[in-house]
């Protein structure tokens, strides 16, 4: 569908205010192609260690090292949360609206409050989605290759080193596991994919485990898709965005270990490249830009925004 490009900035808004104003839980992204053309910057996060603030709306905020000579996104590959008009007219005269450092994720003042992790404390682990906790809570699923950094960054958004186990080997992690924010709401651990020493019927039945809980856990707000920023896309992750595209299923792409810069042991390219190229590879697989964000669980680089983004997610999620 390619009709964006021929539609003026008040039919885009239109089309974008019908994807938004779905009231059931499911899909919870735009799901419709708009195509506005000027670009706008990216800016910081104003953060501290003991809180993350929402930035200012009215200042444009510094922008950090980690992110410097990052282009500006063009407006159709951000990613605007659910819930918040976006008037790409308004953007000509001052910058009103921010995007999160590192990534392509608009903020919004509407709904991006409590974001900081007060409590953080392990619950259950499964190994059924019938098994996993019933309380009706939000929920966000860490999910990607065995390795690619799914506890280390769990243990980073709260704080804690040894929260969930990590391990150099891949497939450390066996379980579900649920872990309780702020006693409302829900980071869950899931065991990679892809780890080729995992014996084949275990593989099969992960698969079957997690497309089932992908596809009917109500309380599911978004999944986390993990991929490797150090090293080029792999085609299990490809797959893995393809078919969460087509399933509607809302996902958002956690670059990890974005601190790896040494081009020349890492395939390359920098980051920012790799990030950029998954980009374009998963483009077909989705009407509107999925949102991406780039981490590290070594510098805590996206910290901060990864719990702005949730917060925005889980308080739209909790009144729709
Ligand atoms: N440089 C760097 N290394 C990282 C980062 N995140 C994780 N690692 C390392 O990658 C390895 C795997 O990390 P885990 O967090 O256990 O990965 P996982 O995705 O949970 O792995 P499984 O549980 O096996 O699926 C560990 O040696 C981590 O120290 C990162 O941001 N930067
Ligand atoms: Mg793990």
């Amino acid at each position: 569908m390619n009709m964006g490009l021929r539609l003026h900035h008040h039919q885009l808004l239109r089309l974008f205010a019908t994807a938004t104003s779905t009231s059931t839980k499911r899909p919870l992204f735009p799901t419709k192609k708009w195509r506005p053309t000027k670009p706008i910057p990216t800016t910081a996060a104003a953060t501290t260690a003991a809180s993350v603030a929402i930035p200012e709306t009215t200042h444009p905020l510094e922008t950090p090292s980690e992110t410097e000579g990052a282009v500006p996104i063009p407006f159709e590959r951000l990613f605007v949360p659910p819930g918040v008009e976006f008037d790409p007219e308004s953007q000509t005269k001052e910058p009103p609206l921010r995007v999160l450092t590192g990534s392509n994720i608009v903020l919004s003042p509407l709904y991006a409050r409590d974001a900081q992790v007060t409590s953080a404390e392990f619950v259950k682990s499964s190994k059924r989605k019938e098994d996993c906790p019933t309380d009706g809570l939000p929920e966000f699923a860490l999910v990607g290759r065995s390795n690619v950094g799914k506890s280390s960054l769990l243990n980073s958004i709260v704080r804690r080193k040894k929260l969930a186990l990590t391990s150099k080997k891949p497939g450390k992690t066996q379980c579900i596991n649920h872990f309780k924010i702020n006693d409302s709401w829900f980071l869950v651990d899931l065991p990679g994919y892809g780890y080729a020493a995992a014996p084949h019927e275990v593989r099969v039945d992960w698969d079957g485990f997690t497309k089932d809980y992908f596809l009917n856990r109500k309380t599911l707000v978004s999944v986390f898709l993990l991929i490797d920023a150090s090293i080029p896309a792999k085609k299990i992750d490809l797959d893995y965005a393809s078919w969460l595209g087509k399933n509607q299923i809302p996902m958002t792409m956690v670059f990890t270990k974005c601190d790896k810069r040494k081009k020349r042991k890492n395939g390359g390219k920098r980051p920012e490249e790799n990030v950029e190229d998954f980009q374009v590879l998963i483009r077909e697989f989705f009407d509107a830009a999925p949102p991406w964000i780039m981490t590290s669980s070594i510098t805590n680089q996206g910290r901060d925004e990864m719990l702005l983004h949730m917060a925005q997610l889980r308080n739209y999620w909790l009144q729709h």
